[in-house]
């Protein structure tokens, strides 16, 4: 099946290509014109911000994220939405950097899923430097060597969860935004690669689950070796004759790998949620979200009476996740995600009571809901 039109369809016999063409170029000068003429108008909005405050940020977060969701209501096709917003989230991204790229710091190493969360946040003109663990992600942002950092927090991959949960009880710094990543994992081969004899499958552990029906199905008889993540996975093949790596997009560039077969995954709508942190509040958006972290003595009905404000003030709850608590002092703390912004008074209402019940409350931030 083709959707390409063939010699033989008459509407299209008399397309002259030429004029086609000559219109394409013509769109393309208005369209560059557009392009410089916004570059330039974000230039002079940098320059008023600098005027007002000469420490103040070029990147807003909840602006971006209206942009992004006015093109994508006023967008009528062909091209999808989604398609469009990456559009413009590329043209953001290098307007921004004409002032000043934003630096940011993500869980690496290069190639993996945290690397495209952050690329599909901040765009291509971004300056991304990969980082082997979840605090230094932290300690960068806090150090302010870098401006935001991207970390996994409902993370298929085992563990990841808990580390970045973990960190927000030791730091002041806020989250600033979120990003959710369809994951598709596919089966990695090299170059060198006897595709015929594949004996042995590298993947981060999590992705192996992911994909056990399908390894199950398919390469019942291959060893399957856990190791650090799928970027890893990937590197190693690339060295290897009778071996493949389960991993995505990133990787599968990054080390110039073949896909031997495409979205693998057992779960279709496997997805991961990421967070962006940085060192400062974000304004309301107009459709935000807010995270808190909440400390409980472990004592009966304690939870019930933490989550009744929440739901009397008409507050929707999108997660709830316990920890033990590493301070000794209370016996658990909740984080707990909602609908919302701390600026809203139907919220501030909840957060006065939320306050007077629990032992301590920390809002880690109010953000945009992830467009893209
Ligand atoms: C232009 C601005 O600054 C930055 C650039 C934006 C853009 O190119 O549209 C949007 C938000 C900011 O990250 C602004 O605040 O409006």
């Amino acid at each position: 099946m083709t959707d390409y039109p063939s010699s033989h369809d008459t509407s299209l016999q008399d397309v002259d290509l030429g004029a086609l063409r000559d219109r394409i170029d013509s769109l393309d000068q208005q369209i560059l014109d557009l392009i410089s003429e916004r570059a330039a108008c974000a230039q002079q909005v940098a320059h008023v911000k600098l005027a007002e405050d000469p420490h103040a940020l070029f990147y807003r977060p909840e602006r971006e994220a209206q942009v992004l969701k006015r093109i994508m209501a006023l967008n009528q096709g062909p091209l999808p939405g989604e398609e469009m917003a990456r559009l413009f989230r590329e043209i953001m991204s290098a307007c921004l950097a004409l002032e000043k790229p934003v630096r940011a710091a993500y869980l690496g190493p290069e190639g993996t899923f945290t690397q495209q969360a952050a690329l599909k946040h901040f765009g291509d003109s971004a300056v991304c430097k990969p980082l082997p663990a979840i605090d230094e992600v932290f300690r960068e942002v806090e150090a302010g060597a870098a401006n935001y950092g991207v970390v996994p927090v409902e993370n298929s991959t085992e563990g990841v969860v808990n580390h970045t949960l973990d960190s927000f009880m030791d730091t002041s710094l806020r989250i600033c935004g979120e990003v959710v990543l369809r994951i598709h994992h596919h089966l990695l081969v090299g170059s060198n690669t006897r595709r015929d004899k594949v004996s042995r499958i590298y993947s981060h552990s999590q992705s192996l689950a992911q994909c056990r029906k399908w390894l199950d199905a398919h390469y019942p008889h291959a060893e399957r070796v856990a190791v650090s993540s799928n970027a890893e996975a990937a590197k190693r093949v690339k060295s290897e004759w009778h071996t493949a790596a389960i991993a995505g997009d990133m990787a599968a560039r990054l080390y110039d790998l073949e896909r031997l077969e495409e979205k693998i995954e057992d779960m279709p709508d496997n997805s991961t949620r990421f967070l962006i942190i940085g060192n400062h509040d974000v304004p309301s958006s107009g459709e935000d979200k807010t995270s808190l972290v909440a400390s409980m003595r472990n004592q009966p009905g304690a939870l019930h009476d933490l989550l009744e404000p929440f739901h009397r003030h008409h507050v929707d709850m999108t997660r709830l996740e316990s920890r033990p608590s590493r301070h000794g002092l209370w016996n658990y703390v909740f984080f707990i995600d909602f609908k919302g912004h701390q600026d809203e008074p139907r919220v501030q209402a909840a957060l006065k009571e939320v306050r007077q019940r629990a032992a301590d409350v920390r809002v880690l931030g109010s953000y945009p809901v992830g467009v893209l």
